[in-house]
């Protein structure tokens, strides 16, 4: 279906906007921890910042590629009709060359002073996030964001890749951690969205499958994510602060997707995609403060 765009000038903003600053923020975060527990000193000037910096750069031009793509779609849900592509404000053209802008420079950055390794990997994020979920999985399968979920879970192997070149199992451990956190994260803003997503035509499980359904899946992933939140200590990568406090976070993403499935309010599906973005927040800053400050029993 066309829709008629009606020409406004961009601003700024918009270009920000483009970019989800808040999602690649937390992206960041993961990464700058990925960087700090892959070493046991600071870390050299140079890798963070040109580090930080590609790694922001990729994922903010997979962003924008993501609102070129979904402009069709973001027209017709109540919470992406006003972005900057889909309300014509950026033309496809304009927000195409924003994207190659970001990513040759971010790439770049990580070739030049990063190392190659890192450089490739973040470049596999960008086409695994804006290419195969954005421009297949989403429109495919309900299991997207599971699939897709892999793009948005490498930014703290990609910090640890920075520091030391090389791939670890114990920075896999925590891209584990937030592929499992991805489901429950998303499927709790999808339930709240479903009727958005259903007048999109866009295949997300509480759609396809029913929102009792997808609740049900909530639940489970976050029994899973409990139980993957323990291994970085069972393995000795992480001690007691990391202990207590992930068991803390994980009560309380137990106790919202609990009440989700048996015991929903109106506001509970958004209550726990809130709840999930602190928790991943919190969880990271928790293994930082581990890392620096370690407690054995
Ligand atoms: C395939 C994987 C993912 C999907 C499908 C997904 C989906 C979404 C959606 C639809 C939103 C709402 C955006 C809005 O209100 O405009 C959102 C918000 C958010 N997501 Fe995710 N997400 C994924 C992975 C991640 C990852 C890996 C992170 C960070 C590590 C993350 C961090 C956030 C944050 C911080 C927000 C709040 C954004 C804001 O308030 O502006 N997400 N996510
Ligand atoms: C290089 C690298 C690490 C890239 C990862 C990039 C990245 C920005 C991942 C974020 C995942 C995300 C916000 C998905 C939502 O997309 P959606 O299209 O389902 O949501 P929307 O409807 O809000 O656009």
């Amino acid at each position: 279906m066309n829709t008629t765009k009606i020409i406004q000038k961009a601003s700024w903003r918009d270009y920000y906007e483009m970019t989800k600053p808040n999602v690649v923020l937390l992206l960041l975060l993961t990464a700058l921890v990925g960087m700090c527990l892959a070493s046991e000193t600071w870390i050299d000037a140079q890798v963070l910042l040109a580090g930080l910096f590609g790694i922001g750069a990729l994922s903010s031009a997979a962003a924008v590629v993501n609102h070129v793509v979904d402009q069709e779609i973001d027209t017709k849900m109540a919470r992406t009709f006003n972005r900057p592509v889909a309300k014509g404000r950026v033309t496809t053209t304009q927000a195409l060359v924003f994207a190659v802008i970001l990513g040759v420079t971010g790439f770049i950055a990580l070739e030049l002073w990063v190392n190659r390794l890192t450089a490739i990997l973040t470049f596999a994020g960008l086409v695994g996030y804006a290419g195969i979920y954005t421009m297949f999985l989403k429109r495919a399968t309900p299991q997207n964001i599971v699939i897709g979920g892999l793009a948005g879970a490498i930014p703290p192997l990609l910090g640890w890749t920075a520091v030391t070149g090389e791939i670890h199992a114990f920075p896999l451990l925590l891209v584990l951690i937030v592929f499992t956190w991805t489901p429950p994260h998303f499927w709790a803003l999808a339930i709240h969205r479903e009727k958005d997503y259903a007048k999109a035509k866009i295949p997300m499980l509480p759609v396809t499958h029913g929102v009792e359904y997808t609740k049900t899946f909530v639940l489970l992933y976050t029994v899973l994510l409990c139980l993957v939140c323990l291994l970085p200590y069972l393995v000795g990568m992480a001690d007691m602060i990391y202990l207590v406090g992930s068991s803390a976070l994980n009560a309380g993403f137990m106790y919202y997707a609990y009440k989700l499935k048996y015991h929903a309010e109106p506001e509970t599906a958004m209550a726990t995609f809130k709840y999930s973005i602190i928790h991943l927040m919190v969880l990271f800053v928790v293994l930082l403060l581990d890392h620096y400050i370690p407690i054995s029993l």
